[in-house]
This record gives structure tokens, sequence and C-alpha cells, in this order.
């Protein structure tokens, strides 16, 4: 683990890492789905997860191809998950993880592929955890100019630390999704993936858990719990 230990910087991705929202866009993607007769597959999802929502929708409206447009599939969904988002848990491991690294001062933020609109009702009932996340970067800032798997959302979270200023080398991502966990690596930084247990095939990653339970702050430098 020599090379691993020198995180400064702590950077969680959100949905299916800190809340448990990603069982949400299946039910509520499947439900429109069936009007159709189609299914939403586990590999179509692990394709899309991470994305822009448009870009997802545009994607399994394509590879589907149903007879709706992207952006009514946006509007649909929306509709359905506008109320499971507010009420959504969050991941085992993940309120102690950020506990911990609060308490010792290491500095953190959320990277993350929703839009502000649903970052808002995701965390309407975690204000505390983002509260101690130093930023939060959303999938609609400016700067980020194409979603995960692009490195440009932990280029930019990266470069929004101040103190003490970040290195990519000293950057730790916490990802579950395939599209994040390549962003990570393009970005150069550290990643820990902790991914659905149906993911069959694992992106190179420096580390794989299956739950956020399991990990050892001490591996990578930081203190131990
Ligand atoms: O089944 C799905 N899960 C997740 C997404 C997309 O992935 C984002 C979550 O990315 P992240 O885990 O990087 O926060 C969601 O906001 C959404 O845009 C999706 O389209 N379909
Ligand atoms: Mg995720």
């Amino acid at each position: 683990m020599g090379s691993l230990g020198n995180v400064t910087h702590v950077i969680f991705d959100l949905d299916g890492l800190i809340l448990n929202t990603e069982i949400l866009y299946d039910v509520a993607i499947q439900k429109i789905l069936d009007r159709f007769d189609k299914t939403y597959t586990y590999d179509l999802k692990m394709k899309v997860m991470g994305m822009k929502y448009h870009k997802s929708m545009d994607l399994i409206q394509k590879e589907l191809d149903i007879p709706i447009t992207a952006e009514e599939l946006v509007t649909e969904s929306m509709c359905n998950l506008k109320e499971l988002f507010i009420k959504c848990d969050k991941m085992p491991g993940a309120e102690r993880l950020i506990n911990h690294l609060r308490k010792h001062g290491i500095p953190m933020c959320i990277a993350t592929g929703s839009s502000s609109k649903d970052f808002e009702l995701k965390t309407h009932s975690h204000k505390d955890l983002v509260g101690m996340m130093e930023f939060t970067v959303r999938s609609d800032d400016p700067e980020v100019k194409h979603g995960k798997p692009h490195p440009d959302i932990f280029l930019v979270a990266k470069s929004r630390f101040q103190t003490p200023p970040a290195s990519s080398a000293n950057c730790l991502v916490l990802e579950d999704a395939p599209n994040g966990v390549k962003a990570a690596m393009a970005a150069d930084m550290k990643c820990v993936m902790v991914p659905d247990p149906r993911l069959e095939t694992i992106p190179p990653a420096h580390l794989v858990l299956k739950s956020l339970e399991e990990f050892s702050p001490q591996d990578f430098g930081l203190p131990p719990f």
C-alpha cells in the first residue's frame, strides 16, 4: 500500500456511495419501460450510471429504441423520482467515515453526476453530511464540460480545495460506478470502488470494497478510526 498512503483530500461520489439512490432510478426507469415491454438491464444501467441525466436518458432511448424522446424520459422519470429522492437513506458506513474525517480536519467534497436540483432533493434529509464538505460539485456546474467517465468533475473539485490546495496524486476518490472510477483514474487520482454486488466486470481501481464499512483510512495515510 506504500504509494497509496499519501492522501490529503477526499472526494466522495453521491449516488450509490453516500446515498442509497441507485435502486430508486431502477424502479422509476423500469416503470416507464414496462409500457414498451423493455427492460432496464444491469448492463445498460452500468453504462449510464454517473453520466449527466439527459445524456443517460438519451443513451437508454437509443439503445432500447423506445418511441419517446430522451426529454420525455427525463420529465416522466423525474415525476416519480422527486418523491423518492426526498426520503432516500444513507449507504452503510458513509456517515461514520464522513464524521471521522471531519473530526480530523481532512478536507472533503462531493463530486456528483446529479444536477443541482436533484442534489437538493436527495440531500433534503442529509444536510448534516453535506455541511461537513468544503463544497459540492454538481454536473450542471459551468466548469464541468463533460460528465463522468471524463475526468472534468474531479479536476474541478481538486482545483477548488483551498486550505490546503490539492494535487491529483494526493486526492482519494470514493466511487460506486464504473464511469466514476474511470473518471477518477483519468484524473490520476487514487480511487476506491464500492460497487453494486451485481457488477461482474470491475474496472481498474486502487482498491475494491464490498462496503464503506470496510474502508481503513490508515491504508491511505489518513487517521485510523
Ligand atoms: O440508473 C441510473 N443511475 C444513475 C444515473 C445517473 O448517474 C447520476 C449519479 O451519478 P453519481 O453517482 O456520480 O453521483 C445520476 O444523477 C444520474 O444522472 C442514471 O442515469 N441512471
Ligand atoms: Mg455513484
